[in-house]
């Protein structure tokens, strides 16, 4: 079993980038961006299958949005597009919950998105995907449920910024480890969950999940 199968465990840092398929930009009423916007959530906002999400006190606008993830494989700095594959160790599907209502407030008064986005279990995550098992992760459905009902359904195909250009312009800037994680932005569909919702979420055929969420 790979190293990077518990990369929760030993995971530094995790990237998440925003507004990479225009029809999420366009929903949300934002500008498509011409370079890749970047933020960071805590590894405290991990949750695994089993726990629940919880909605933080004060919210009430709490948002799911569905994300290919990439696990960082091995150390990459201010690497090209070319060498970003050997970068990747394996993959993971990640939800990117995000307080929309403080995100809206945050994005008002200038302020940064931590709290909106970096909350605990603002991170639910499948178990790690072997990277042999995707032979292509610009090309992969991903999907989510909201008690039975589909709210998103996208393929990485529509990203504005494939993965490989994601991890090379994100390693300008941070040194990529083993163990980070890389969310690579929504697909359109994102919208509020409630006490008691259950989500499911899967990518290709390749990996799927469950989680409940709670007040
Ligand atoms: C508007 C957002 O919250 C950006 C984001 O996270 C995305 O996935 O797009
Ligand atoms: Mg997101």
């Amino acid at each position: 079993m790979s190293k990077l199968a518990n990369f929760r465990e030993i995971g530094r840092k995790i990237v998440c980038v925003g507004r990479n398929y225009s029809e999420h930009a366009a929903e949300l009423n934002n500008p498509v961006p011409t370079k890749p916007i970047l933020f960071l959530k805590p590894t405290s906002s991990y949750v695994a299958e089993g726990s629940p999400i919880k909605i933080p006190k004060d919210c009430t606008d709490l948002n799911h949005e569905v994300e290919l993830g990439i696990v960082i494989g091995s150390r990459a700095s201010c690497i090209s597009v070319e060498e970003a594959s050997q970068a990747i160790g394996g993959y993971a599907l990640g939800l990117d919950m995000t307080a929309r209502d403080w995100q809206n407030e945050a994005k008002k008064k200038g302020h940064p998105w931590s709290i909106a986005k970096g909350f605990d279990t603002s991170c639910p995550i499948s178990a790690f995907v072997e990277k042999d098992k995707i032979k292509n992760p610009n090309e992969l459905d991903i999907w989510l449920t909201v008690n039975g009902e589909k709210r998103q359904s996208g393929n990485t195909r529509d990203m504005i910024f494939s993965v490989e250009y994601l991890i090379s312009y994100i390693s300008q800037f941070f040194t990529l480890e083993p163990g980070d994680l890389l969310l690579t932005g929504t697909p359109s569909g994102v919208s509020r969950v409630q006490p008691g919702d259950v989500l499911k979420a899967g990518l290709g055929d390749v990996v799927s999940m469950q989680f409940k969420v709670e007040a």
